[in-house]
């Protein structure tokens, strides 16, 4: 019974993409206004972000960019056409410690939607591929 419980858990995970995992394109929108909130709210990085809060245009293009981001990301159906991530943060010269509130925010807004371990991992891993493009441009 349990073995059996542990094999449909591990074929959900394996057989549903993250972009499904993460509940589509509008899991996704969720994930990524609630994550806006939770950087608005960080001490560490909220400075980097309030301006758009008087740019409501501009912070409505960045969250759908960031969207299209994890949607084309995690293997859904659109296209990314925001900057890429080194123009995107040029100039910003963003530190690792800010680099890490980011993941902290988004690992902690992944569990309030009820996310599982492999969920994050797999956002985590895309995450961490990115650093390089994003510290100390
Ligand atoms: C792996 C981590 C990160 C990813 C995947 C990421 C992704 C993105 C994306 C997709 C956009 C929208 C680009 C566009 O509209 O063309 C964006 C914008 C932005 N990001 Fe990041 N970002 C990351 C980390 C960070 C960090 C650590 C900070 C600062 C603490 C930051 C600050 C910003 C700001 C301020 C913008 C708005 C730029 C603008 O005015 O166009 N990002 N990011």
């Amino acid at each position: 019974m349990e073995i059996k419980l542990l094999t449909t858990i591990k074929a959900n995970t394996m057989s549903e993409s993250l972009f499904e995992r993460l509940g589509g394109v509008k899991g996704i929108e969720k994930i990524v206004d609630d994550v806006v909130d939770a950087h608005l709210n960080n001490p560490v990085i909220s400075a980097r972000f309030t301006p758009y809060l008087e740019q409501p245009k501009n912070l409505s293009r960045i969250k759908s960019h960031t969207v299209e981001f994890f949607t084309a990301g995690s293997g859904g159906p659109l296209d990314y056409t925001g900057k890429d991530m080194v123009t995107t943060h040029k100039g910003m010269n963003i530190s690792a410690s800010e680099y890490m509130e980011t993941m902290e925010d988004i690992l902690l807004i992944l569990d309030k939607h009820g996310k599982n371990a492999q969920t994050k991992k797999d956002v985590l891993e895309i995450l961490w591929s990115l650093k390089g493009m994003i510290i100390g441009q």
